[in-house]
């Protein structure tokens, strides 16, 4: 293998450009060249790409966003988009691609491997939600960002006393609304994986109450419902007013933690090696503090996993 290529695509995520700077730096340093395609896998349609050297990914490790830009595209769904980009491969002399980005992106690049381009999927999302990782790339720097919201937002509830509704993304997992609920004392964290009880939410909140508590926050991951929804079904079981804060696209963006860049450093060599060896189809990741690869059909099972123990703890903790 000579010259390989990096996109990133879906929703960016902080770390992919610190992901971006690996692959490209781990590459060179084994001899290989690095194309950068543009705009996900509309670049790669469009033949949107050039080639990188050690200096175009400098000054970008501590970057949010992503250097390369991405991109949702409805094309490459299509058999025409992905021959396209197959040619668009051939024609640049491309081996190999390393994509960062979330499950739709693992499912583009699938198609892709299947046609003898071999891939290999570094999980770029802030919605923790690939199964075979216990951690995605730009979870942590979004939990942080959460975080410091809901104890911002904790100073007005607390002045007014009042009882607070803060959406958090994460498409279907709940998981970013966890553990920012958990870390920032969230009094109640409504998730996906967990059946909402109306009645247990109100009962907590009116237990609190009458225990002198004057102010509350509560979590809901967008999976559920959206915040104002949450609110009307509030005032209309238990007449409680709320006030409603969507943190919104916030949450993908801003400098990268140290876990979040040491991650996406140990992703990208990673994944160049993992390529190298001539395997396509395969994912990076971490388990248990070990940096892996694995079959990428794996990333597409239903994700059982969801972690009871620390729903318990967060309330337990927080009455
Ligand atoms: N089943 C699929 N076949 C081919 N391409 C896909 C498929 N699913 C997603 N993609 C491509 O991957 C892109 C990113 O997927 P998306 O789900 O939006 O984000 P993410 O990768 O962050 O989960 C899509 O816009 C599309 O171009
Ligand atoms: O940026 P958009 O198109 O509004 O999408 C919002 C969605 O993207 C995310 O921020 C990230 O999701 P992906 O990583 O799967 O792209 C979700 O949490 C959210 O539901
Ligand atoms: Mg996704």
């Amino acid at each position: 293998m000579k010259r390989i290529g990096v996109l990133t695509s879906g929703g960016d995520a902080p770390g992919m450009n610190a992901a971006i700077r690996a692959v490209v730096r781990k590459a060179i340093y084994e001899g290989l060249e690095v194309v950068g395609i543009f705009h996900g896998y509309q670049g790669l349609i469009d033949g949107n790409m050039e080639l990188l050297n050690l200096g175009s990914v400098g000054d970008i490790i501590q970057r949010g966003g992503t250097k390369l830009y991405s991109a949702r595209c409805p094309e490459f769904r299509t058999e025409e988009g992905q021959q396209k980009a197959i040619e668009q491969l051939k024609a640049n002399g491309i081996e190999g691609l390393v994509i960062i980005g979330g499950d739709g992106s693992y499912r583009g690049s699938m198609t892709l491997t299947k046609k003898g381009f071999p891939c290999v999927g570094i999980p770029g999302t802030i919605d923790n939600d690939i199964p075979g990782t216990d951690y995605t790339l730009g979870f942590d720097t979004a939990l942080n960002t959460v975080i410091d919201c809901i104890d911002k937002i904790r100073d007005t509830a607390t002045s007014h006393d009042r009882t607070f509704i803060v959406e958090v993304m994460g498409r279907d997992a709940g998981d970013l609304a966890l553990w920012a609920g958990l870390a920032g004392g969230a009094e109640t964290i409504i998730i996906p994986e967990v059946n909402m009880n109306m009645e247990e939410v109100v009962e907590r909140l009116k237990s609190g109450t009458s225990r002198g508590k004057k102010h509350s926050i509560i979590i809901v991951a967008e999976g559920v419902m959206s915040g104002s929804e949450f609110a009307a079904k509030l005032m209309e079981h238990a007449n409680i007013e709320t006030r409603v804060s969507v943190l919104g696209h916030i949450q993908r963006g801003g400098s990268p933690t140290g876990r979040d860049r040491v991650l996406a450093s140990m992703f990208g060599a990673k994944a160049v090696e993992v390529l190298m060896a001539g395997n396509g189809g395969r994912a990076v990741g971490i388990q248990n503090h070990e940096v892996v690869d694995y079959d990428m059909n794996e990333a597409f099972e239903r994700n059982e996993v969801f972690d009871k123990d620390m729903y318990q703890l967060s309330k337990e903790l927080s009455i």
